[in-house]
């Protein structure tokens, strides 16, 4: 099997509100993919269809080959979900509480998976009550509770976005040393998140998955090939605005030093018009260099289309 998890065609409707038109992707197995839309645009109803805890209206959705249906759990033997605002019970150690949910799903060699888990994530097996936890620590307690049946595709939903810097790291650290061993799924807003470590990024906008790809042919397909250069004072930038719009017209923008220039095609030959254009207007920047699409770029050109 090459991908865990496929939605054939899916559609929502809540009330009047048609969330999802048509939703059509897959998750190649192993790898970890990047799901981003605006407020509202249907992501947590996607995975929440996915867990089959929302009926779909029409299309299919199949985990590891096998379709959801809503209300049953078939599926989710294979699946772990961390919500975006994760419960525990707060009085509880961290060992006490996954010991509970292993109970409840009935894992086997509970003790020994939960010394596992609590090693993977790295949290303390000790007498600390959840209630003294960070967020980070929370985040990483859902996690180990999401993995303890030892799911093939992990699913979160907007895992980072409470969390500080720091635990943002932590945590996505955690999420990438999954790839190859657990599929992942995970939803946020924070885009560079989703370039530091997805292998597939999805964008969701106006009820369609409308870009799906890896990083790198995203860029290739929406990203605009830019070149920054920068002086030492306005002035300078202005003038050398000046000396390159008769070639790049109003693709060329000034911010105070700094020359921005949008260019289709090459980068040596756009590179090489700038340079000979400086020479020849005895220009001297501080610095010249290409300037890689940000993943903001990419989406903000992707819902715009
Ligand atoms: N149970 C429901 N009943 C009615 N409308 C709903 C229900 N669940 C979601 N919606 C609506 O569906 C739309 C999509 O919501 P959803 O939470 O899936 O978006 P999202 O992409 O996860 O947004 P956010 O990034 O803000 O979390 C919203 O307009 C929301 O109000």
């Amino acid at each position: 099997m090459t991908d865990i998890l496929t939605l054939h065609h899916v559609q929502k409707r809540f009330g009047s509100q048609q969330v999802l038109q048509d939703v059509d992707f897959s998750i190649p197995t192993g790898s970890i993919f990047g799901f981003v839309g605006e407020n509202g645009a249907g992501k947590t109803t996607t995975m929440r269809l996915i867990l089959g805890l929302e009926k779909i209206d029409n299309g299919q959705i199949e985990v590891g080959d096998v379709p959801v249906t809503f209300g049953a759990t078939k599926t989710n033997r294979i699946t772990g979900y961390l919500p975006d605002v994760p419960a525990f019970y707060s009085y509880m150690t961290p060992r006490e509480y996954l010991n509970l949910c292993a109970e409840i799903t009935g894992i086997p060699n509970r003790a020994a998976k939960i010394t596992e888990m609590l090693q993977l994530v790295g949290l303390p097996d000790n007498k600390h009550r959840i209630r003294g936890f960070s967020r980070g620590m929370k985040q990483r307690l859902g996690i180990a509770q999401a993995l303890l049946n030892d799911p093939q595709l992990l699913i979160c939903d907007e895992p980072t976005s409470a969390l500080d810097p720091a635990g943002r790291n932590e945590f996505l650290e955690l999420l990438a040393s999954l790839r190859g061993k657990v599929t992942v799924l995970f939803s946020t807003h924070i885009l560079s998140d989703v370039e530091r470590i997805s292998d597939r990024v999805g964008i969701l906008h106006d009820g369609r998955l409308q870009a799906c790809d890896t990083l790198t042919n995203l860029h290739q397909q929406y990203g605009q090939s830019q070149i920054a250069i920068s002086f030492a004072a306005p002035a300078a930038a202005q003038q050398c605005a000046t000396v390159l719009r008769p070639t790049f017209g109003d693709q060329v923008t000034v911010t105070e030093t700094t020359v921005t220039l949008t260019y289709q095609g090459d980068y040596t030959a756009a590179a090489q018009q700038v340079l000979r254009a400086l020479v020849q207007a005895d220009l001297t920047p501080t610095a010249l260099h290409k300037v890689d699409p940000t993943l903001e770029q990419i989406f903000l050109a992707v819902i715009k289309k």
